[in-house]
């Protein structure tokens, strides 16, 4: 399926990948928000710019064109290391590493200063964006994955950039629809909730009882 890309990789070749490209993702993450920070003299920035110049330079001597889609192994393990919002080895990700305990999803993030909105506060895109995710992996985790149809979303008072937790639960399964609910907690307080619709795609349902192995499990 397009996007998805199969790879025999041994976990020693996963392992090894992940303890090669997370420290770079962490690396240019601490630069982005140094980025947004420094106060350095303009001969500095100049000199941080032809720095970056070369590793952009370097990094793209070889590289995956278009973008980093789906990983999977034969037996089922997905990695979704390009992923906006959880991927091992996207800057952009803040990243959330979301977790599962019982029916509960949830992720521990500190929120740095790349993710300002109102001055002192989460951009409430970004939160919509980390809720999408996290309301999508409990659809997975609970076994009835989707894309998201409809995501609401209600912010009752600011948060604050630094330690959150964003969580979610499965409420009900209607047909190929799971309905989720959500919430951004920060110091045990409720600052948004949200709801969401996941939907098993035509294109998946279509491919009946036996879809790829991994297409449905949840990703890491
Ligand atoms: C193509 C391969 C995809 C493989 C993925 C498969 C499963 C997902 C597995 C894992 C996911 C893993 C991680 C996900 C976690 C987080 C990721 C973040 C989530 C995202 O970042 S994701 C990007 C944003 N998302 C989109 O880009 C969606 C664009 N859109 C579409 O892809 C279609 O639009 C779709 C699939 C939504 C529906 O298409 P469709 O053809 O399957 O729908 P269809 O007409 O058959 O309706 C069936 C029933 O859903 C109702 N329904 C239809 N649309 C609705 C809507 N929007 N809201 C509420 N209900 C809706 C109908 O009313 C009917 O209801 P009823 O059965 O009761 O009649």
């Amino acid at each position: 399926m397009f996007g998805h890309v199969m790879e025999d990789l041994t976990p020693e070749e996963i392992a090894a990948a992940s303890q090669l490209y997370a420290p770079l993702a962490d690396r240019v993450r601490e630069l982005v928000a140094a980025t947004v920070l420094t106060e350095v003299p303009a001969p500095d920035v100049a000199k941080a710019i032809q720095l970056i110049e070369e590793a952009t330079a370097l990094l793209g001597t070889k590289a995956v064109e278009g973008s980093f889609g789906v990983r999977w192994t034969p037996d089922g393990k997905r990695r979704t290391w390009g992923n906006a919002i959880v991927g091992l080895r996207n800057p952009i990700a803040p990243p959330l590493d979301i977790r599962q305990r019982g029916d509960l999803t949830y992720a521990d993030v500190v929120i740095g200063p790349q993710y300002e909105g109102p001055p002192t506060l989460v951009h409430g895109g970004i939160i919509a964006a980390m809720l999408d995710q996290v309301l999508g992996d409990a659809a997975v985790n609970a076994g009835v994955p989707g894309m998201t149809g409809t995501l609401r979303i209600r912010y009752n008072r600011g948060t604050p950039l630094g330690p959150i937790r964003v969580q979610s639960a499965v409420d009900r399964v209607e047909g190929v629809k799971t309905f989720v609910s959500g919430q951004v907690i920060v110091d045990d307080a409720v600052t948004v909730e949200a709801e969401g619709i996941f939907i098993l795609p035509k294109a998946v349902r279509d491919l009946g009882d036996n879809p790829p192995p991994g297409i449905l499990a949840p990703g890491d």
